[in-house]
């Protein structure tokens, strides 16, 4: 039997390549270069298989899709793209389509995936999201991103459970996030945990919930991070610092698929996708006796692997732009980024990673003096934050006056941000520094904040989170 490939690819040289290796392993292939001829094409044959780019002279290869889809749910569609964002993968995926290759890609893991994806054709039948594609928060075109891309597509219509792999900063929490908001789960909540944050004798309840009077303390019923998941995702992160007796706990929930509150009796079946998250490295901790082997392997059905920034410098000048425009959004003055300071930026080891460049691009807004940051706004603030994994005392110097007065004569000057929200700015200008700088010197301790501060706690908490500042990330760490 024939297997006949739709192949519409606008760049030539590439459709060449890709046909005479699908008729080397003898598929007959069908070739055009626009959306209006893979119509005509898709009318009159039966195919095996849609093999599609993005970009093509009469529209997007992706959002022309449905139609397509409609005709022939069952027609496998792998998509090649140059757009390399996870925003295209996403697009990709929500499709329904079996594959997404990022260009440039490798030739025998794509004739595989062709050969695969017919094979499994009768048998798929996806429930394709729609819309979910907007305001997605992760950047970065990187090969390594594809690949944490390409990774995040294939969990989203399952409940597997995923565990983010990567050094400090990298964005786990932004992994999971993302896959909670993009997957099959979204509608419910994302409760995230930090096991390595709560003392050990507490864990079981936090997770689990307890009864009212099931230890010295426990004055009401409390619901636990589970319980309060249910419908949506459990984010648990700092996995590798979890107490062994605690490890033990999660584990018999994961095998059981129920947990029991602390003093209760019922068993609550377990309705929520569990994401983890370490930036320990486990394999050596199962070899020392410190995480659970088998715990390891319910969490690392699909592990994802966070690679360091300094892998990945191809993201460096992309991140540091969208954190130059999001502070801008935050009331701090707007900048652009000249080529050799992003140059500078790409050479910096960022042994905090992403944390540390976004801590810096902020400082860097706040403090430099021309509206354009290259070499002289950079340099000096580098030898003061090098090496630094999270952000010290003076990494979030208060504005000077000048500064201040600069900024909303720009604002003012500027129309940006809209008249009638300079106050707002300004107060925001004035704040951010002051709060990063307390937190800093205590060490992310919001009650010794506010004190120093002589605001109430959750005064103090209300701005914090209306600013965007998660105080977690100056607590201070063995
Ligand atoms: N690809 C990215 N695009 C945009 N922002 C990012 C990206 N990666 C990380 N960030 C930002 O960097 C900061 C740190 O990210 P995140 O908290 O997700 O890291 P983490 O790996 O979970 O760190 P930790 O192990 O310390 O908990 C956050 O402010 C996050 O928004």
């Amino acid at each position: 039997m024939t297997k006949r490939v739709l192949l519409v690819e606008d760049d030539a040289s590439i459709a060449l390549v890709i046909t005479a290796a699908l008729e080397a392993e003898g598929f007959e292939v069908d070739r055009c270069d626009s959306i209006a001829d893979r119509d005509r094409f898709l009318a009159r044959h039966h195919y095996k298989l849609l093999l599609t780019d993005v970009m093509l002279t009469d529209g997007d290869g992706i959002e022309t899709l449905g139609g397509v889809r409609e005709a022939d749910p069952a027609l496998p569609i792998i998509i090649l793209s140059a757009q390399n964002t996870l925003d295209t993968a996403v697009r990709a995926s929500d499709t329904g389509a079996f594959e997404y290759f990022p260009k440039p890609f490798d030739l025998e893991e794509l004739i595989r995936t062709v050969t695969q994806a017919i094979g499994k054709a009768e048998a798929t039948d996806i429930d394709v999201p729609q819309d979910v594609t907007q305001g997605l928060p992760l950047v970065g075109r990187s090969a390594a991103m594809q690949a944490v891309y390409r990774m995040i597509t294939r969990v989203l219509r399952n409940d597997l459970t995923v565990l983010i792999l990567g050094e400090s900063g990298t964005g786990k929490e932004l992994v999971a996030e993302a896959i909670h908001q993009l997957g099959n789960r979204r509608s419910g909540p994302f409760i995230a945990v930090n096991t390595a944050a709560i003392p050990a004798e507490l864990i079981e309840s936090e997770l689990f919930g307890h009864e009212k009077g099931a230890f010295t303390g426990a004055v009401a019923r409390s619901i636990g991070k589970f319980e309060q998941a249910s419908g949506g995702t459990l984010f648990l992160d700092e996995i590798g610092d979890m107490p062994m007796q605690a490890q033990t706990r999660l584990l018999r929930a994961l095998q059981s698929g129920k947990v029991r509150r602390v003093g209760g009796r019922d068993e609550i079946t377990l309705d929520c996708r569990i994401v983890a998250a370490t930036n320990r490295d486990l394999l050596p901790m199962i070899a020392a006796g410190t995480f659970r082997e088998d715990l390891y392997y319910r969490l690392a059905v699909v592990p994802i692997e966070l690679p360091p920034l300094r892998e990945r410098t191809d993201d460096i000048e992309a991140l540091s732009r969208h954190f130059l425009a999001k502070a801008a959004t935050e009331g701090l003055p707007r900048r652009q980024l000249s080529s050799t300071g992003a140059e500078i930026l790409a050479r910096q080891p960022w042994r905090g990673n992403v944390r540390e460049l976004r801590n810096f691009i902020y400082r860097v807004a706040l403090l430099a003096r021309e509206e354009v940051i290259d070499a002289v706004a950079i340099e000096p603030l580098l030898t003061q934050s090098e090496g630094a994994s999270s952000p010290r005392i003076d990494d979030v110097s208060p504005p000077a006056t000048s500064d201040l007065a600069y900024a909303v004569s720009a604002w003012l000057t500027d129309n940006a941000p809209p008249h009638g929200e300079i106050y707002d700015a300004a107060l925001a200008a004035f704040e951010r520094p002051l709060f990063l700088n307390v937190l800093a010197q205590t060490g992310g301790n919001q009650l010794r904040a506010a004190q120093q501060l002589g605001i109430n706690r959750n005064t103090l908490r209300k701005r914090l989170s209306d600013l965007g500042i998660s105080p977690e990330d100056y607590l201070v760490r063995d």
